[in-house]
């Protein structure tokens, strides 16, 4: 075996997933390039690297690395060019230079063991010499956990999200039980875990191994929307995933339940297993729910009806039967749900409700499960709401680190009534901690589109709230005359009822553009954002004009569109900085999206810098403002108001949103939007995401692909089964209170 040595010159190409990179070494001047798999790598490092030289037919000479170590920076320029290679934010090409300058070759020690002295460089304060000594020492560890993790083939792109969930404990925390990474690592599966697990020793029948890998089959599906899982469906799946017999996973499963780390109940004639969350919470909502419903609300000084009637007349309206029905439930029943397709009257009818409130003295409070959701419900109502999670308080508790909900069942709501809006998109998990805020004697008026998308967590609350009949229910069904229209909304309810749309009608706001193959689409959607919808809409694709697409991957995919339109609509300019992170570029001027809540992340308001604020939240759309290569953020404004400095990993959570999935896109409005109709897998090209995209926009929508996509869209019926208990629980425990009021009555 040969070796070869130098300082890393240049990293020409990097697979981030599996490390494989080709790069340039430089000793004495004489330059090599190497080619392997490097779990870990920086520009201004020298590295000692044994293989065979090879001979590459397009590339000529090489050196194959089999093994290699790093030696730490040992020459001035090796020290600064490693320092300004991106490493450590706050740490540009002029701070390293000027680093180097004043400490030599001691200038890694003195960042390591003495940074109170970086502080006598113009510009490092005592807060950005800890920032540097913190990135500093966070890059070593990760050097020593890539290392580590490479001997079990992990990734260095995994091993980045590892340390990042366990820190310095990364390889205590692995080696005491490696199936922990399965249930804390975002994107790491059993399998990996059990690959680690395996290598180290852990034998294949170990109960440790059985128990870790069942749990993991229950979040999965937990993870795909179920609140529980049929029994013999999780032996199977499990016992498939363990390779192991049937019967070891039954035995798991009754040891498990057994120590209380799971729930096992006949739900009629299935066996459910849940796990212990999402069975609290199923039980809490039917509980809470039911004691709402039930509690007598007193209406008598208030004359309803006619109060109603002089609404009507200074508002100028007609209600219509079910929705003048509506104002009258919220008003005298503890809970009512109100569902309804797009221009069915679901805000007129909160509008009237909060007005009817307001007069009979009530407290209300307006919520949403979104951002974008709480928005806009706020400016239709002229009534400030928040999101659940606001509304609720989250933030951190008293005790510890985590972050809690402060308004519970010993720190209720006050208020009369509480409206949440699109409900739809609320999980067992959210409702239920919205429910232990809410008091006996509040009213609560669920408001939603019982036909869009569930929500992304588990359970289909509002469907199994309706379904069960335990509850009042109105459903508005009437589409009113100015929003007949729209053919949006003419379009969506046709939709919704499995009949094909009309398209192109003249001086209409639904269009339709045939593309036979996807690349076609594709130029097409670009053409459409960057020249004729702007002229045509007077909005641009920054601010009005969202493209959403059924999937991430593939041509057509929201991934590809992103980074196709932000070649024409924010194309690379000397004007403009840039910063590349994982796959994806990040321009000044880009539109974004954060995909995570974030309830830490600092903003600070442009028009007032003194006014901060915390918490970015999942959906949010901003504008890159500014990025800073020296500093290593990137400045994005949320709102044309709130300004968030993203720094190193915080980028993980930002997206290019020029496109959004149909998913992503659930609570939000646009005014134009466009999206690609073209084959893909049946599961997801169903009508309920189709109507779910179209209801989206308010002002104009066009479809651009193949008509016959866009009928068997809406001939696909198929809703994905989701398993939950709530409809089941609410049907049951509902007569059961029904009877026993009966049978007191009939005592009495
Ligand atoms: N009783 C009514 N009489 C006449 N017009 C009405 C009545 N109720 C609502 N409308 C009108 O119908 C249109 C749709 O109503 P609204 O916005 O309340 O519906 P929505 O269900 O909230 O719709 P979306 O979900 O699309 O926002 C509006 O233009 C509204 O003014």
């Amino acid at each position: 075996m040969d070796e070869v040595q130098g300082m890393i010159n240049e990293i020409v190409f990097r697979n981030e997933v599996n490390g494989y990179s080709v790069i340039e070494i430089c000793d004495e001047g004489e330059e090599t390039t190497v080619v392997g798999y490097f779990p870990y790598l920086n520009i201004g490092e020298t590295i000692r690297v044994a293989g065979a030289w090879v001979e590459h037919p397009d590339y000529g000479k090489q050196f194959k690395m089999e093994a290699y170590h790093v030696v730490t920076p040992a020459t001035l320029n090796g020290i600064e060019r490693y320092l300004c290679s991106g490493l450590i934010p706050g740490i540009g090409p002029a701070t390293a230079k000027k680093l180097v300058e004043r400490f030599g070759l001691d200038t890694l020690d003195i960042i390591q063991y003495n940074p109170q002295k970086l502080t006598e460089i113009e510009g490092i304060g005592d807060k950005k010499a800890q920032k540097i000594y913190d990135a500093f020492i966070e890059q070593r560890e990760l050097k020593d956990i890539m290392l580590f993790l490479e001997g079990y083939k992990i990734s260095p792109a995994y091993a980045v999200r590892i340390y990042k969930t366990y820190g310095a404990e990364t390889i205590k925390v692995i080696r005491e039980n490696p199936y922990n990474l399965a249930e804390d690592v975002f994107g790491i599966g059993f399998k990996m875990a059990d690959r680690i697990a395996l290598t180290m020793g852990i034998p294949l029948d170990s109960e440790y191994r059985i128990a870790s890998g069942t749990r993991y089959v229950l979040n999965q599906f937990h993870n795909n929307g179920h609140s529980y899982v049929p029994q013999e469906l999780l032996i199977k799946t499990s016992a498939e995933l363990l390779n192991v017999r049937e019967e070891v996973i039954e035995n798991i499963l009754l040891s498990l339940f057994i120590d209380r780390k799971i729930v096992i109940e006949n739900l009629d004639d299935v066996k459910a297993v849940y796990s212990i969350a999402f069975h609290k919470a199923e039980v809490g909502i039917v509980r809470r729910l039911l004691t709402l419903a039930q509690f007598p609300i007193s209406t008598v000084q208030f004359d309803i009806d006619n109060e109603i009637r002089k609404l009507e007349a200074e508002d100028g309206i007609d209600l219509a039967a079910n929705q003048r029905e509506a104002v009258q439930q919220a008003a005298t029943k503890g809970l009512l749900v109100i569902t309804g397709g797009p221009g069915t009257g679901k805000t007129t009818t909160i509008k009237t409700i909060i007005r009817l409130f307001e007069r009979m003295g009530l407290d209300v409070l307006l919520c949403a499960p979104t951002g974008r959701a709480a928005k806009r419900m706020q400016e239709a109502t002229g009534r400030e709401s928040r999101t659940i999670h606001r509304l609720l308080e989250y933030g951190f508790g008293d005790k510890d680190e985590d972050m809690v909900f402060q308004k519970n069942e010993d720190s209720p709501l006050e208020a009369d009534a509480i409206i949440v809006d699109e409900v739809s998109m609320v999980d067992i998990l959210l409702m239920n901690s919205l429910l232990k805020a809410i008091c006996e004697g509040t009213r609560l008026i669920l408001v939603g589109d019982v036909d869009q998308l569930p929500s992304v967590g588990p359970g289909c609350v509002l469907k199994d709230i309706i379904d069960s009949k335990a509850v009042s229910v109105v459903r508005l069904d009437e589409i009113f005359r100015q929003a007949q229209e729209s053919m949006i909304v003419v379009n969506a309810h046709r939709i919704n009822k499995g009949e094909p749309p009309v398209l192109n009608i003249k001086d209409k706001d639904f269009f339709f553009i045939r593309e036979e193959n996807q690349a076609e689409i594709l130029e097409k959607i670009k053409a459409l954002c960057k020249e004729r919808l702007p002229k045509y809409s007077g909005y641009n694709s920054h601010e009005g004009i969202q493209i959403l697409s059924p999937m991430k991957k593939g041509i057509c995919g929201v991934i590809n569109l992103n980074t196709e339109l932000q070649k024409v609509l924010n194309p690379p300019h000397f004007s403009k900085t840039e910063r590349q992170f994982r796959d994806v570029i990040f321009r000044q001027g880009d539109k974004v999206m954060q995909i995570r809540n974030n309830y830490k992340m600092k903003w600070q308001s442009l028009s007032d810098p003194d006014y901060e604020g915390e918490g970015v939240f999942n959906g949010d759309m901003g504008i890159i403002s500014k990025v800073d290569n020296e500093e290593q953020t990137i400045e994005v404004i949320y709102d044309g108001e709130r300004v968030v400095k993203y720094e190193g990993s915080d980028l993980d959570e930002l997206e290019l949103s020029y496109a959004v999935t149909v998913h992503k896109s659930q609570g939000s409005e646009f005014p134009v939007l466009v999206m690609p109709v073209t084959s893909g897998p049946p599961m997801l090209l169903t009508r309920n995401l189709l109507y779910t995209a179209l209801t989206r926009a308010k002002q104009m929508v066009v479809l651009v692909g193949q008509e016959r996509c866009i009928y068997s869209m809406v001939k696909n019926n198929y809703v994905t089964r989701r398993y939950s208990g709530l409809e089941y629980r609410l049907q049951r425990l509902g007569n059961l209170n029904e009877h026993n009021e009966a049978s007191i009555s009939s005592q009495e």
